[in-house]
Formats: structure tokens, C-alpha cells, sequence
């Protein structure tokens, strides 16, 4: 364990840190966070003694650093400096081992087979092992980098001190030293205390972050206290969006631009859609931000063409999302600008209207088939058949987060009271169905104009989706029943 309590100091008569406490668990790793010039750099040399601290104290497991020996206490806490005075002259091996140098004893000290094995491991670890016999100034700024922490990992500490380890390093690199890092605090119970410039990865791979602006702590706790939109921008003087990370629960932030390329004002309208047998088609000229459960590109995006295409009722292939991928590449739209929905009604019975409000407008697009209506009330077991409501909403507005969540429900229940108007039966339960069991829900926003905070029922944009969708369902409801009637 290494504890830090209450350090200050800097050059000088200059103070850069001042009053800094945190301890940092064996087995995990603490990131330091903070501007150019904020202190991290000589937090480090404080830490580490190359720079003597004015007031404070360090201790490993309880006893103050200042009570080691130099080369003790280069066996329990190894650095990795941002700046590497090292002979550039050395190979990699000669660099690596000199990370051994604690471990010698006497003046003339032999190389022991657990020195040897120390070495070969760091160079394994860092993926450097056929670098060997290369001098170092031959290698690129990320494999330089690589040498170095294999020299900090060889010297076997109990603590270990990074000052920005990925440094030059390519994405791939990043993650492979970072892999490395953690993997070694967890099974070898390492401390590891390191500056990071990029919040994102420091957010990964930190079990705690220290945020430092001008030598003092702003915040320290785990990713999701310290990755704050607010702080950060307070800190960085920037405009940062923060957002979850697609896979674990640590924050990750998105810069946002001061200055964005033209972006030209372009209001949507229902007259711009097309429709035809095979497919109903709007394309925007700037790309909308889309939240649906389209087949292709379903999830969140910025998409700038929508397709809802017509498929015979028995169209049925494995992988639905390849073909459809490969239709809208048939069709001159780029798959990746482009949400792809698929029905089986006629596509030339969608109802698509467009609704003013105060804000702005909506345009609602729906298209529906219900000989699958299902009550998710009732459960039933079933097959799935193609036979599909819907539902567009495409917003001339700024829709916050909340808003498209909301929107989507609004839709949803506008929509099951347009099923219940029509009186549409679950075939299985006879009971009012309350959609069918393939429905898709689209809404996509200009981003444009006004801030639409929210959609609920009872807000401007909320009554528009509600009444739109209600009556558009209806209306699509009452062709599918015309055309069936006609079709027997
Ligand atoms: N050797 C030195 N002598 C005097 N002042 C120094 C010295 N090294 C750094 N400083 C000053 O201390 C302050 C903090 O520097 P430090 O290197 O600790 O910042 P940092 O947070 O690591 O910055 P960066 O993100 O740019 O690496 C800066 O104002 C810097 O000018």
C-alpha cells in the first residue's frame, strides 16, 4: 500500500503541489488526471524522491520512504520518467536489464538466472523479446517506449510509477501495455500509480482517478466521480460531452468542437419523401440523429437515408441484415449513412404527414400490417411472421437524450390506442393486440432549431407524436384492412 499524506513541493522557492493525500491499494492502480502544467509530472518526482518534498510524507506498508536505503527503495517502487536520459548507445537487453541494478549485490555483482528471468519476461511482456539485440535509437518513438516499461516491470517493485506509458503509442499498443499493466497489478498485487493524458483510457483501466489542477486535487474517486462533464471542463477549459461505454461501466468523454465545418440549415419536410412499390425512402441532405430498431444501423446514429422497404410475406433468409445490407447497396445508398426497416404491406399505403407546432414540425411516417397482432400482455407461444408496424417520427428540433427515449414511448402508446380504436385482434388470444411481434420505432432529429428537452405526453413535441401517430396508424390500419378485404 502506498500512502501519500498532505505532500508539497515543488522548485524552489515555486510551489507546484501542495497539501496532495490518497493511498493507493496493492492490486490496483490509481490514474492522474490534470492540464498541461497542473503538477502531475512533479506529483511524480515528489512521489518517487528525485524531488525532495517541502512538507508531507510517503510511506510503503506504513514506513516513510525517507527511512529506505536508495536501493531498497529502488526494490519496491520502480519509475518509468516521461523523459528517458538513458544512453540511446544501449540495446534493448542492455536497457531492460538495467532495470536489475537494485537487485545486484556487491561491486562485483553476477547475474543471477532470476535476473536473467526478470529481463526475458519484462521483454516478453512488452512484446519486445525480438528487438534483443537492436540498439535503441533504431527504434520508432512506440517501441522505445515499449523498452522502457519493460525496464520499470523488470526491476520487479512492489509499486510502479508511469509517467504517461502510452506515450507514442498506436491504439493497439495502448491497450496491449495497458492489458499488460493491469494484469500485472492484479497478479502480482502491484501498486501502480501512472499520468494519463487520454481521460478515456484512464477511465478503462483506473480503479481510481486523482484529477489535479494547479497542484491541487479537484477530485479523486473512482472513473465515474472524477468523469464529469463538469469538472472536466472546468479543469480543461474545454466543452466535453460524457457518454457510457459500450461494453463497461466506466465514463468516457467526447470533445466537442469550437469550431465545426458549415453546418447548412435545413428544415425537413414530408413532401421529400418518396414512395414507391418497393420501398419508402426519405433522404435528408444533412444527416439526422437517429434513435431506432430499424434492421440495419439500429441502435443511435447519425444517418442521412431511411428506408422502410417492401418484402413478400414470405420472405424468410437466415441473415436478414446481410441481405438487407446488400439491398441498400444494390439501391446506391451507402450502407453505413443509411437505416434499413423492412415490411410487407405495400409500401405505397404509408401515411406520412407532417404536424406544426410551436417549436417546429413533425413528420410521421407509418406503414402497417397486423395479421401477426400480438397482446403483449398475454404470454403465448408463437412463431414470428412478417406482418409489421412502423412508425417514423422525424423531428425538425434538438432533441436532448431524454427527449428520443420519450418520444418512443409516446409513440408506443399512441399507437397500441390506435390498435384498440381499430379494434385489431391477437389471432392466437382474441384478446386487443397492442402491436405485432416485429414492430420497428424510428425517431430521428434535425438537431437543428429549437431544444426540445423532452417528449412526454403533455409537452409541445409530445402532443404532436402522440395525436400524429394515433391518427397516421389509423389511417394505415384502415388501408391494410381495404387492401385485405380486396385481396380476400
Ligand atoms: N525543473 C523545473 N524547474 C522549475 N519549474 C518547473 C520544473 N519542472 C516543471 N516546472 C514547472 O512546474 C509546473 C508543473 O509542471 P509539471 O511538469 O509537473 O506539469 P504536468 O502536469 O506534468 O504537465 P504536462 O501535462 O505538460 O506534462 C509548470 O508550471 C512547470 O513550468
Amino acid at each position: 500500500m502506498l500512502e501519500i499524506i498532505g505532500l508539497t513541493g515543488g522548485y524552489g522557492d515555486k510551489k507546484i503541489v501542495e497539501n496532495v493525500s490518497f493511498t493507493v491499494n496493492k492490486g490496483s492502480i490509481l490514474g492522474i488526471l490534470g492540464p498541461n502544467g497542473s503538477g502531475k509530472s512533479t506529483l511524480m518526482k515528489l512521489i518517487s524522491g528525485v524531488l525532495p518534498a517541502t512538507s508531507g510524507e510517503i510511506q510503503i506498508e506504513g514506513t516513510s520512504i525517507a527511512d529506505f536505503p536508495a536501493k531498497e527503495l529502488a526494490k519496491k517502487m520502480a519509475v518509468l520518467p516521461q523523459l528517458h536520459a538513458h544512453s540511446f548507445a544501449h540495446t534493448v537487453r542492455e536497457t531492460v536489464s538495467l532495470g536489475r541494478y537494485p537487485h545486484q549485490v556487491g561491486w562485483f555483482s553476477s547475474w543471477s538466472t532470476e535476473d536473467e528471468h526478470a529481463v526475458k519476461e519484462a521483454m516478453r511482456l512488452m512484446d519486445i523479446s525480438q528487438y534483443e539485440k537492436t540498439q535503441i535509437d533504431r527504434m520508432s518513438g512506440g517501441e522505445q517506449q515499449r523498452v522502457f516499461v519493460a525496464q520499470a516491470l523488470a526491476q520487479d517493485a512492489g509499486i510502479l510509477l508511469l509517467d504517461e506509458p502510452t506515450n507514442h503509442l498506436d491504439i493497439n499498443h495502448q491497450k496491449e501495455l495497458l492489458d499488460t499493466i493491469k494484469k500485472q497489478a492484479i497478479e502480482k498485487d502491484l501498486t501502480i500509480v501512472s499520468i494519463f493524458h487520454d481521460i478515456n483510457l484512464a477511465s478503462m483501466y483506473c480503479d481510481q482517478l486523482l484529477l489535479l489542477d494547479q497542484g491541487t486535487i479537484v477530485r479523486i474517486g473512482e472513473p465515474h466521480e472524477v468523469v464529469r462533464e463538469q469538472d472536466i471542463e472546468t479543469v480543461y477549459k474545454t466543452r466535453v460531452s460524457n457518454h457510457p461505454h459500450p461494453e463497461l461501466p466506466k465514463p468516457q468523454i467526447t470533445l466537442l468542437p469550437g469550431v465545426q465545418s458549415e453546418i447548412v440549415n435545413h428544415r425537413i419536410c414530408a413532401k421529400d419523401f418518396t414512395v414507391s412499390k418497393d420501398m419508402v425512402l426519405f433522404q435528408s441532405p444533412t444527416p439526422l440523429k437517429t434513435v431506432s430498431s430499424a434492421v440495419v444501423n439500429a441502435g443511435s446514429g447519425w444517418f442521412r437515408n431511411f428506408m422502410n422497404r417492401h418484402v413478400d410475406a414470405a420472405y424468410n433468409v437466415d441473415d436478414s441484415v446481410q441481405e438487407m445490407t446488400e439491398f441498400i447497396a444494390e439501391n446506391g445508398l451507402k450502407t453505413t449513412d443509411t437505416v434499413g426497416m423492412m415490411t410487407a404491406v405495400q409500401t405505397q399505403d404509408v401515411i406520412v404527414k407532417e404536424y406544426e407546432g410551436p417549436f417546429g414540425s413533425v413528420i410521421i411516417a407509418v406503414t402497417a400490417g397486423v395479421g401477426n397482432g400480438v397482446d403483449v400482455s398475454k404470454a403465448v407461444e408463437r412463431s414470428v411472421q412478417v406482418g409489421t408496424i412502423n412508425t417514423w417520427i422525424m423531428v425538425n428540433g434538438v432533441l436532448s437524450d431524454e427527449a428520443f427515449i420519450q418520444a418512443m414511448i409516446t409513440a408506443t402508446e399512441a399507437k397500441t390506442k390506435a390498435l384498440q380504436e381499430r379494434q385489431v385482434k391477437d389471432p392466437l388470444t382474441g384478446t386487443i393486440a397492442t402491436g405485432t411481434s416485429t414492430d420497428s420505432c424510428l425517431v430521428a432529429a434535425t438537431q437543428q432549431g429549437e431544444k426540445l428537452p423532452y417528449a412526454g405526453p403533455i409537452t409541445e413535441l409530445g402532443k404532436l407524436i402522440g395525436v400524429g401517430v394515433f391518427e397516421c396508424t389509423i389511417e394505415a390500419l384502415k388501408l391494410y384492412e381495404l387492401a385485405k378485404a380486396e385481396n380476400g
